[in-house]
């Protein structure tokens, strides 16, 4: 197969990614009843929804590790549903690992080389720049390059998992839930650098559960309940959908406007898996 350019642009006008009825099981039990989403070249786009509400399982359908029971997905107008995992990592669909997934033992320097091994056919100068673009986007791996990645701490490896994945020069971006387990601060940190990350030009697809700062980041968003989307729109308009806002924003309870991920609890349905559930109001009403 030959290697896409992740620098040129795609079909003008089209999606980057379309994703139609796409149904997922796991074994017997269905986990995703058809749902449909597309991502256009150069947004930021966030999957929102309670635990369990099936994002992980989009996000692992769309890399291809996890096979479709039905649908289509369609990558810069390629049908690649029945496309094998390490062939959409070549055409630049690259997911950032989950739970951050550096290699323990390896220096931050050997865990950034790993992520372009994806691209190997690559010349010294797309890895020369790669690595720049990564070093610039976060001076710390720079500093730390000799260190052990198992040694950094929560921020700093979740800092590692993004720029591995830049290394492999993805034309779509998969991050599924890369606030998670980290402080305030660094939350802030992380956040502002995806929106660096997208603004360069990088098409992302992002899962959150800290829905105020995904929200108020991203192009568009879709919510997901049990296997279904219930809701798209804007960002920044969903933001402010009172019923949103009740569900996964923490607001209405309170009305406080806290936006840390310290407050999601509050907002039940962010955290609360099947409890929080029941307390959400019905968002396809
Ligand atoms: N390996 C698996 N085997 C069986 N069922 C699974 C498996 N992984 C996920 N599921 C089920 O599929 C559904 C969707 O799970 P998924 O992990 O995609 O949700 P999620 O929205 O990513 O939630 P979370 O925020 O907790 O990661 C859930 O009902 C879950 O129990």
């Amino acid at each position: 197969m030959s290697q896409p350019d992740p620098n040129q642009p795609t079909t003008s006008g089209d999606p980057l990614l379309e994703i139609s009825n796409m149904a997922v099981a796991y074994g017997r039990i269905e986990a995703l009843h058809g749902i449909s989403l597309t991502v256009n070249p150069g947004e930021l786009v966030t999957l929102i929804g309670a635990n369990g509400a099936g994002k992980t399982t989009t996000m692992r359908a769309i890399s291809g590790i996890l096979p479709l029971s039905s649908g289509r997905v369609i990558f810069d107008g390629r049908d690649i549903t029945r496309m094998k995992a390490h062939q959409r990592v070549a055409a630049g669909i690259i997911q950032a690992p989950e739970g951050r997934g550096v290699f323990p033992g390896m220096t931050v320097q050997e865990n950034l080389d790993m992520g372009h091994y994806a691209r190997k056919f690559d010349s010294k100068a797309d890895y020369d720049e790669a690595l720049e673009r990564v070093y610039s986007l976060f001076p710390r791996l720079l500093e730390r390059r000799k260190q052990a990645g198992g040694t950094m701490s929560g921020g700093e490896q979740q800092m590692l998992a993004i720029g591995r994945a830049l290394m492999a020069r993805p034309r779509l971006l998969l991050l599924d839930e890369p606030s998670m387990g980290l402080a305030p601060m660094i939350i802030q940190q992380i956040f502002r650098i995806i929106s660096e990350i997208n603004q360069q030009g990088t098409t992302i697809l992002l899962v959150e559960q800290n829905a105020q700062q995904a929200l108020s980041r991203s192009d568009r968003a879709y919510i997901m309940e049990t296997g279904e989307v219930i809701k798209t729109g804007v960002g920044k308009e969903l933001l402010v959908d009172p019923s949103v806002k009740e569900a996964y924003l923490g607001v209405g309870a309170d009305s406080g406007s806290d936006t840390s991920r310290a407050a999601a609890p509050a907002a039940g349905a962010v955290a609360g898996g099947a409890a929080g559930a029941a307390e959400r109001p019905d968002l396809r009403k």
